[in-house]
């Protein structure tokens, strides 16, 4: 089975001439159906250029980006539109709609699916939100939930539309730390219930055990991969003790 991430040889620059900086240099990086990775390294390392890129947000410029078995080196704006509806994002600040409930926000998610009757996508919106452990909030509006069950709504809304990847940056920065290892715990569990895989861009030191693996990178590079074969229990422990974690 292909990888749902397969990135070889990826190098990316802003600005032009003069101003032309690269901040990726050369990426290698796998993610394995189901394996939950984590992406970390100083600000500034290019971790939020890589995952941009990995999810269809801006257009390659060199190397290859694979993504659920699409190349976006070269890849047309509707190609890559079409595959960012294939693919759950979660944000640091959950951008979820301030005047829709919560059934209604994750809801929406599903709009584009084209097959369900809008009374069909509030029912799975109702049983993923249930799954959150918000079934009892799901028709408050986001300012009427904590910062915590926000975010869990903007995982319910992630991983509503089945997607094959979950592509989240810093979905615990905002939240204190029990808010925070609960979140990224319902999202390992809910995504591998359902096969998905997930690349997380964290500094958050606090939620680095619910990885499979964690890559480093320093000014634009992978410094350590703890190595793909390592996405077992064992693994995650050699991969936090190599990063003295
Ligand atoms: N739109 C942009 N235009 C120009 N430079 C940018 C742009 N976005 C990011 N950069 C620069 O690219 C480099 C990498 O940024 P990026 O956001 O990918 O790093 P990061 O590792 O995610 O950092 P942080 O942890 O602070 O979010 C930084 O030096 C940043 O200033």
């Amino acid at each position: 089975m292909e990888h749902p991430v397969q990135i070889a040889g990826l190098t990316y620059a802003y600005g032009e001439g003069a101003l032309r900086r690269e901040v990726l240099r050369d990426v290698e990086l796998r993610v394995a159906p189901g394996e939950i990775v984590i992406l970390t390294g100083p600000s500034g390392s290019g971790k939020t250029t890589l995952l941009t890129l990995a999810g269809a947000l801006r257009a390659v410029q060199s190397g290859s980006c694979r993504v659920l078995g699409r190349e976006l080196a070269g890849a047309r704006e509707g190609e890559r539109v079409a595959l960012r509806r294939r693919i759950g994002f979660i944000f640091q600040n959950h951008n979820l709609l301030g005047f829709l409930t919560a059934r209604q926000n994750v809801a929406m998610a599903l709009e584009l699916d084209g097959d369900t009757t809008e009374a069909g996508r509030l029912e799975r919106a109702g049983r993923i939100l249930a799954a959150v452990g918000l079934e009892e909030h799901a028709d408050k509006l986001p300012a009427h939930l904590s910062g915590g069950q926000r975010q869990r709504v903007a995982v319910a809304r992630a991983l509503v539309g089945r997607p094959g990847l979950i592509l989240a940056d810093e979905p615990t920065a905002a939240l204190d730390r029990a808010s925070g290892q609960e979140v990224v715990h319902l999202l390992r569990d809910l995504a591998r219930s359902r096969g998905a895989a997930i690349l997380l861009v964290t500094h958050d030191p606090r939620i680095l055990d619910v990885a499979d693996r964690i890559v480093a990178m320093e000014d634009g590079r992978v410094v350590a991969n703890a190595g793909e074969s390592a996405a077992t229990t064992g693994g995650r422990a050699a991969a936090a003790d190599q990063h003295g974690l």
